[in-house]
């Protein structure tokens, strides 16, 4: 098979040919013609059965919402990603070129480039929403790039599959601060058009996005920057270690692992004092004089590094004022006694970041209640136990909580106790040593605690931990020390801990299901989540929930619910909470076509409808005098269709701060029909309108 593109000059078209006859003949391509990179990658390609010259069947493409969701869900990464973009697009502009990102599982996310050329790529759908996993696209640089975790380039024809033989493409990977992986990003053009300097750019421009994530990771914490030539100094190609106060690495970027000849995995479990001649008080007076000349000391696996150190905004010293509060109240957690805090930055994140919780508040009591007493000790080392149904948004809320507290630009680590194998949660949990059991990675792992360390660890489903793990959690909270499987020195951590569990775990500790020494280390404060049916604010979520799902700024309008679906929503009971709402919201979002002005019944999942269609009989059934059925599951007893539409009426005026318009196309009812609807509820003497 002959590939109709040409390649860079480093690659002869002859070695490419040959390769593809070994692999059509034997199965198997030789490194010796293509490189081990490549080679490896068609094998790939092979084995999942890709032709080069055939159309693949079932690729995914990501629907509106699910490319919605991934970006919420990357929105750290494509907000320092998206400058970055914009400046490396500035660099190649007009010379027939696209940048696209990539999140770790191949999607892309965001794609800016010259016209022409993006018009080009749309045709092998390289535009966001698209997956390009090798397992799909074939060899490229996007997919093999994450596949390999190197930076390479992909030119012409030696692209799997022929279709894609048009690009030359160079991608990086991107990662962060602990070393995983983020997604990747990737220059794409006409394969006429390759230039060998296009690979560095790219990782230049990684490196500076890398360098971005790590200061808003770090920027609270101790910080030093590290380079061979003093004038590397502040530079990209600098190396960026995180430290604790007492002189752990806790983060780092790939340059600085290079240096001191450092793995991810030492990450969290060497001391800065192991690595470089320099001890950590003398650290911490460089960190004070930031105008002082840069020392140069000796690396101990590696030449001689020049090296600044920044204390990061938590431990700067100036007075606080005697009305805020006693200086020591005033102390962040992880500063050293006899600082304070630099107020306007610490007040700064403080003000962005409170945001998280209040968006938590749509109006409902108890929810609002849950978050003013949260709100008391966001700043406090109290370990929170969050209780509610299964779906009510447990892990919602504790994100929240961490993202307005001091620790938001520390990692927060979720565990599912629930989900991991009782002989994997110890492993994932404490982390292991090189060689610590069989099948273990050979690099060893650090172990969720640590990763979570200087910031949140939230053990989700808590009643369901085994007993066993149970008793060696209770020590790592007792001794704020990990000892990874397979032995080795007990490392320090420094967590916030939030715990969840829908289980009655008072009447589990009761009955010996769960340590009572434990649940009173988890339960510094314990807040218990409404279920959605219990909420009186139905309105006002729905419409936070879709503007969320259609990222629909809140000045704009979102589409309505049909006063029929929404009457019967109001009446539902809700078993899967806020879970099983947002899912509903999406689905309808997703079927809605561009004439659609509101969410009907044809939108919503079946098994919803069905649900809904109940509620809708028995409630009319209950307004007959001798219909005499009895509520099943899905209805809150006693409400009559009346008493439904008058709650959704209130809840929408309330949502809507008595704006009759707003009401009216939040309830998708006109605003003569909604007037009738509050003068009859006025009339039938119902107080609640
Ligand atoms: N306040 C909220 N705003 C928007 N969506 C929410 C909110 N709370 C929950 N959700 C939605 O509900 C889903 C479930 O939330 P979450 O995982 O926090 O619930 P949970 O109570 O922790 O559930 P479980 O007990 O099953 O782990 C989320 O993925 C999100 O889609």
């Amino acid at each position: 098979m002959v590939m109709q593109h040409a390649t860079r000059p480093n690659m002869p078209v002859a070695n490419l040919r040959r390769a593809r006859q070994q692999l059509n003949s034997a199965g198997a391509v030789s490194a010796e013609l293509i490189g081990p990179v490549l080679a490896r990658s068609w094998q790939r390609c092979a084995d999942a059965g890709l032709l080069p010259n055939g159309r693949s069947q079932g690729v995914p493409h990501a629907s509106a919402p699910q490319l919605q969701r991934a970006l919420v869900q990357q929105r750290e990464l494509l907000s320092h990603a998206e400058p970055v973009m914009a400046f490396l697009h500035e660099q190649t502009r007009d010379s027939g070129s696209m940048v696209v990102l990539a999140n770790a599982d191949g999607m892309l996310l965001h794609a800016t480039g010259d016209a022409d050329f993006l018009q080009r790529a749309e045709r092998v759908a390289l535009r966001p929403g698209a997956t390009w996993q090798e397992r799909w696209r074939g060899t490229n640089a996007i997919g093999t790039a994450l596949a390999e975790d190197i930076p390479m380039v992909v030119h012409g024809g030696e692209h799997y599959l022929e279709r894609n033989g048009f690009l030359t493409c160079a991608a990086a990977p991107i990662h962060d601060s602990a070393g995983r992986l983020l997604g990747a990003l990737d220059l794409s053009g006409d394969h006429r058009g390759y230039h060998r300097h296009t690979l560095g750019l790219v990782r230049s421009a990684v490196r500076m996005i890398e360098h971005r994530l790590f200061d808003t990771r770090h920027g609270a914490g101790l910080r030093l920057r590290l380079h061979s030539h003093r004038e590397g100094l502040n530079s990209v190609t600098e190396g960026l270690l995180a430290l604790s106060a007492d002189g752990w690495i806790t983060g780092a970027n790939e340059a600085a692992l290079q240096m001191l000849q450092l793995r991810w995995a030492d990450v969290g479990a060497v001391q800065v004092s192991q690595v470089l001649e320099v001890g950590i008080d003398r650290i911490w007076d460089l960190a004070r004089q930031p105008g002082a000349t840069p020392p140069c000391v000796a690396a101990l696996r590696g030449g001689p590094l020049w090296l600044r150190a920044e204390p990061g905004y938590q431990s700067i010293t100036v007075q606080v004022p005697q009305r805020m509060g006693h200086a020591e109240d005033a102390r962040v957690p992880g500063q050293r006694v006899g600082e304070a805090p630099l107020m306007a930055h610490a007040a700064e994140p403080a003000a962005v970041h409170a945001d998280a919780l209040s968006a938590l508040d749509t109006g409902d009591a108890a929810m609002r209640q849950a978050l003013q007493r949260a709100r008391r000790v966001v700043d406090k080392p109290i370990a929170l136990l969050l209780l509610g149904e299964s779906g009510v948004g447990k892990e919602v809320f504790a994100r929240a909580l961490h993202a307005s507290g001091p620790r938001s630009t520390q990692a927060f680590v979720a565990v599912n106790c629930a989900a991991l194998p009782e002989s994997l949660i110890e492993a994932e949990l404490f982390g292991y040593r090189p060689g610590a059991f069989t099948g273990a990675h050979r690099d060893g792992a650090p172990g969720r605690i640590r990763e979570a360390d200087g910031g949140t660890l939230f053990l989700d489903e808590i009643g369901d931990m085994p007993l066993a793990m149970q008793g060696r959690l209770l020590r790592v909270l007792q001794e704020r020390q990990v000892v990874p499987l397979g032995g080795g020195k007990p490392v320090s951590v420094d967590i916030q801990l939030m715990c969840a569990t829908h289980r009655p775990l008072r009447d589990d500790m009761r009955n010996g299901r769960f340590r009572e020494d434990l649940y009173y280390r988890i339960n510094g404060m314990a807040l218990s989540l409404p279920a959605l049916r219990d909420r009186d604010d139905l309105g006002a979520l729905i419409d936070r929930l879709l503007r969320e799902v259609l990222a629909v700024p809140a000045a704009e309008a979102v589409p309505g619910l049909s006063p029929d679906v929404l009457r019967c929503m109001a009446a539902y009971a809700w078993p899967g909470n806020l879970r099983q709402l947002s899912n509903a919201l999406r689905t309808a979002c997703a079927l809605m076509e561009p004439h659609d002005r509101q969410i009907d019944w044809c939108h919503l999942p079946d098994d919803l409808v069905e649900d809904l269609r109940e509620v809708q009989a028995r409630a009319e059934a209950a307004q007959q005098p001798q219909a005499g059925a009895a509520p099943a599951h899905t209805e809150r007893p006693a409400d009559g269709m009346n008493a439904v539409m008058a709650r959704a009426v209130q809840q929408a005026m309330a949502a809507c701060d008595g704006n009759v318009s707003g009401a009216a196309r939040m309830l998708g009812i006109s605003r003569n029909t909604l007037y009738r609807r509050l003068k009859g509820a006025a009339a039938s003497g119902d107080p609640s309108t």
